[in-house]
C-alpha cells in the first residue's frame, strides 16, 4: 500500500483572471495532520477545492489516495469541511446525518459518530436554528460519516467558541492516532502550532515553508521584542513586523541586539520589556511579508 495520502505537482489554479495557485507541488503521507497557512488569498482555499475536484488545475495534476480527485471522493476516501458549507435549512440534523451516512457502505457508527463530533444532543434540532459553532461540528460529523482515510477542513473551527475549539482539536489528535490524515486550513496559528506535525505556509499560491512548527520557527530566526512606548523610529534596524495593540509594542526582529541598541540610541525608554522567540505567528508573517 503506498504511503502518499495526496499527491500535488506543478498545481496552477486560475480563477478567470486570477491566479490562485501556481505551480504548487506538495506530498502529504498517510496519517500526517498538516495545517495549511497563509494571509487572505494565499491559495488554501483554492488548494482544497482542487485535491476536492471541485475546481479543475489550469495545470499539474492531484492525486488523492492514488486516486483523481473526483473518483477519490465517489469512493468515499475524503472528507471535507468547507468554509462554506452548506447544510439543508429545513431538515433536522439526525435527518442529515442518516442520509449521508446512508450513502456510504461502511459508514461509522451512529454513536460512535455523534459521541465523537458532540453532535449527539443536537439530532432532533432543526438545521436552520443552529448556532455556528454548532453547525461547524455537525459539518465535521458529515465529514467523518463514511469513515474517511483523509480528511480535508477548511477553517474548521472559525465559529467556535474556546471549549468547542479545544473539543475540537482533541477529535483531531484521536483520529490522526488512528492513522487518518488531516489536511486543515486556518489562521489560528496557535491552533496549527499545537495540533500539525507539519506546516506549510502559502503566499501568492506558493510554498513559502514546508515542515515542523519548530523548524518553521527557527528558520525565521526572529525573535520578539515586547514594550510599552509611544511613537518609535520607522524603519527601526531588524524589525520584520510591528504589532501596536494600544501602548504595548511587539517587534519582531532578526537581531534583538541590533533593535534594542537602536531603540536606547531614540531615547525610547524600555518600560516592561520582553524578549521571547519567535511565535508561529510571527515567523508566517515574516515568511509572508505581512505586518500586524
Ligand atoms: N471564485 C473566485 N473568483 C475569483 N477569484 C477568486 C475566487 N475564489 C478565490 N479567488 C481569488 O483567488 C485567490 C486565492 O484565494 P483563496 O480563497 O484560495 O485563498 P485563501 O488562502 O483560502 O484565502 P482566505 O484565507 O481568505 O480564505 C485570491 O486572490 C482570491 O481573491
Amino acid at each position: 500500500m503506498s504511503t502518499t495520502a495526496l499527491e500535488v505537482s506543478g498545481l496552477t489554479v486560475r480563477h478567470g483572471d486570477v491566479l490562485a495557485v501556481d505551480g504548487l507541488d506538495l506530498r502529504i503521507g498517510r496519517g500526517e495532520t498538516v495545517a495549511l497557512l497563509g494571509p487572505n488569498g494565499a491559495g488554501k482555499s483554492s488548494t482544497v477545492g482542487a485535491v476536492l475536484g471541485l475546481l479543475r488545475p489550469a495545470v499539474g495534476s492531484v492525486r488523492v489516495l492514488g486516486r483523481r480527485p473526483a473518483d477519490a471522493v465517489r469512493a468515499g476516501c475524503v472528507g471535507a469541511m468547507l468554509q462554506h458549507g452548506g447544510l439543508p435549512g429545513d431538515a433536522r440534523v439526525g435527518e442529515v446525518v442518516h442520509l449521508v451516512r446512508s450513502s456510504y457502505p461502511d459508514p461509522w457508527p451512529l454513536e460512535d459518530l455523534t459521541a465523537t463530533t458532540g453532535t449527539g444532543g443536537l439530532l432532533g434540532r432543526d438545521v436552520g436554528a443552529l448556532s455556528g459553532g454548532q453547525r461547524q461540528r455537525v459539518l465535521l460529523a458529515l465529514a467523518l460519516a463514511g469513515q474517511p482515510p483523509l480528511l480535508l477542513l477548511d477553517e474548521p473551527t472559525s465559529a467556535m467558541d474556546a471549549e468547542g475549539r479545544r473539543a475540537f482539536w482533541t477529535t483531531m489528535r484521536d483520529l490522526a492516532a488512528r492513522g487518518t490524515t488531516v489536511v486543515f486550513a486556518t489562521h489560528h496559528l496557535e491552533e496549527a502550532d499545537a495540533v500539525a506535525d507539519r506546516v506549510v505556509v502559502l503566499a501568492g499560491g506558493r510554498v513559502v515553508a514546508d515542515g515542523a512548527s519548530a523548524q518553521v520557527r527557527s528558520a525565521v530566526g526572529g525573535r520578539t521584542v515586547r514594550l510599552t512606548a509611544g511613537r518609535l523610529p520607522d524603519p527601526l534596524p531588524g524589525v520584520t513586523a510591528v504589532d501596536r495593540q494600544g501602548g504595548t509594542v511587539a517587534l519582531t526582529t532578526t537581531d534583538v541586539d541590533v533593535t534594542l541598541r537602536a531603540l536606547l540610541a531614540a531615547g525610547v525608554p524600555l518600560a516592561d520589556l520582553e524578549v521571547r522567540g519567535a511565535s508561529l505567528e510571527d515567523a508566517v508573517l515574516t515568511l509572508t511579508g505581512g505586518t500586524r
